[in-house]
């Protein structure tokens, strides 16, 4: 069973909407190619041959090639177009979507240095109606020193042990109230459970602005779903549209969040040294370069829930579903489980972030092979700041660069069968993670900072649903559970 991951808000990062092409259109331009200048990965002395505009077709007048993109992205198979024009024009080919003349990348070598490049060469490109919905001093559309800056300062917080503690101890209290609700003999929507459930959700928006469940967890939550709705909708901001309704919620939760911001800053006006950053406001709020407004915090913090919505619990969701379908997977993936949990029950002691990310080397293979084939964010753009030259292809000024992550994940030249679920393919020494064939979470200067924790979330959920509970996979994502009844609970 192939789950549709492109039915999901995970979207906003690839743009696929059909509805967002309306506006694309009205942006209509056609590229020029006006060199101004080149940068190339591998500049020797020797001339060498002038980079060429790559194979492709650049479809209809207007469309373009966006409704055959979009009708495939629907699709069980969204890489179909992509295959389709790989075969014809090789690995790298131009094409037109979303109202772009658009350079579509399946090469892992150029996809890398895609991602590697900084603002000068390449800057990330979204559709009005989502830069509108993110705000303009949102991370994933400023670029130069001040992404830079938010980006180490959150990632830096998001590795910290502390936090990692903080938030195991957070996901795993939400985990067991949660799964506490299960029956016996009952079928679940796993993608509800995962996601309605909130769990990832609530840990995160802890993480960065320090809200306990509660009224405004509720409150902030019913805003947050209307917000997220506008990230799928027509770019109309007129009262009665969805983008309308969205911009109306992101500023509520805005408002809360500059309560917030206020309130601890009149507690650090009140003391000489910076405070402990216990969430990611703090962190932000302690960064000496003035640099960061009240503003551009709040619009970070929300953004930065998205994932915790979204990209998590899809994760959750997918590797259920391929463990579903890989017995011998799932048989490994408890037993590794469950010994290590009788163990810290003879310890009397409970397990630590390090535990879940360490010591249950069959749980992040099974993790790692999800990533690989689900490919939660199938890839992503951007948009050319100058002429680029890499491996003889010029990518021109102006025009949209698509570096699709996942046919490089799919692709047979680098993974054996790489429709089949396999998580023991990265037991092999040489499959290295940090490989450039593999980059579900992005790379260079926009490497995703939600890493660990995404990985560390997945462990905790798969950790607690695996030992507690036994199930069969009846229709669509609808398990049916059966508790295991040797289950030891934890000090
Ligand atoms: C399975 C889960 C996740 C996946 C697959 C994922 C994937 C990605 C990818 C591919 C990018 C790069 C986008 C680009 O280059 O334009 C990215 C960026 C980002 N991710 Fe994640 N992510 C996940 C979870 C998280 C979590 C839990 C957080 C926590 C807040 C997070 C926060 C961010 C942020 C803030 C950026 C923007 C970084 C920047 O532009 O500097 N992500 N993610």
């Amino acid at each position: 069973m192939v789950l549709r991951t492109t039915t999901s808000t995970t979207l906003w990062w690839l743009l696929l909407p059909s509805l967002l092409l309306i506006s694309s259109l009205l942006l209509f331009k056609k590229g020029r190619r006006s060199i101004i200048s080149r940068s190339s990965p591998s500049s020797t002395s020797s001339p060498s041959p002038s980079p060429t505009l790559p194979l492709g077709s650049l479809g209809w007048p207007l469309v373009g090639e966006t409704i055959e993109f979009v009708s495939c992205a629907y699709s069980d198979r969204p890489e179909t177009f992509i295959n389709k024009r790989r075969a014809l024009y090789g690995k790298v080919f131009k094409s037109h979507i979303f109202g772009n003349p658009t350079i579509v990348s399946t090469d892992a070598e150029v996809i890398k240095f895609i991602l590697q490049s900084d603002a000068k060469s390449f800057v990330p490109s979204y559709p009005k109606s989502l830069t509108e919905l993110m705000g303009k001093s949102s991370i994933l559309l400023i670029n130069g020193g001040l992404q830079r800056r938010i980006h180490g300062l959150v990632g830096a917080f998001f590795k910290s042990p502390h936090l990692k503690a903080q938030i195991t101890r957070d996901m795993e209290k939400l985990v067991r109230e949660s799964m506490a609700k299960w029956r016996e003999d009952e079928a679940i929507f796993i993608q509800d459970e995962t996601k309605n459930v909130s769990i990832a959700f609530q840990v995160l928006v802890k993480a960065l602005i320090s809200l306990d469940p509660g009224e405004e967890m509720e409150l902030l939550k019913k805003q947050f779903q209307e917000f997220i709705l506008g990230l799928m909708s027509l770019p109309i901001k007129l009262p009665g549209t969805q983008l309308y309704r969205s911009l109306r919620a992101k500023k509520e939760m805005v408002k809360l969040v500059r309560k917030l911001i206020r309130s601890k800053r009149e507690e650090m006006n009140g003391t000489t040294t910076s405070i402990v950053s216990k969430d990611v406001i703090d962190v932000l709020l302690n960064d000496s370069s003035n640099q960061l407004t009240d503003e551009l915090i709040a619009d970070n913090m929300i953004d930065m829930m998205i994932p915790g919505e979204d990209s998590v619990p899809v994760l959750m969701t997918l590797a259920i579903n391929y463990l579903s379908d890989c017995p011998a997977a799932l048989k490994q993936l408890t037993e590794e489980n469950l010994k290590l949990k009788s163990l810290k029950a003879q310890l009397g002691e409970p397990l630590f972030w390090s535990d879940y990310l360490s010591s249950l080397p069959f749980t992040q293979t099974v993790i790692t092979e999800t990533l690989r084939m689900g490919n939660i964010i199938i890839g992503v753009m951007r948009k050319a700041m100058k002429d680029v030259e890499i491996k003889g292809h010029l990518i021109p000024k102006g025009w949209s660069v698509l570096a699709y992550l996942r046919s490089v994940h799919l692709d047979d030249n680098h993974y054996d069968h790489p429709y089949h679920f396999n998580p023991w393919r990265w037991q092999i020494q040489d499959k290295d993670v940090s490989n450039n064939n593999f980059t579900p979470f992005g790379g260079g200067q926009r490497l995703c900072p939600g890493v660990d924790l995404a990985r560390l979330e997945a462990s905790i959920f798969l950790h607690h649903f695996v030992t507690q509970f036994r199930y069969t996979l009846i229709f669509y994502l609808f398990i049916y559970l059966t508790s295991l009844k040797d289950t030891q609970n934890y000090p």
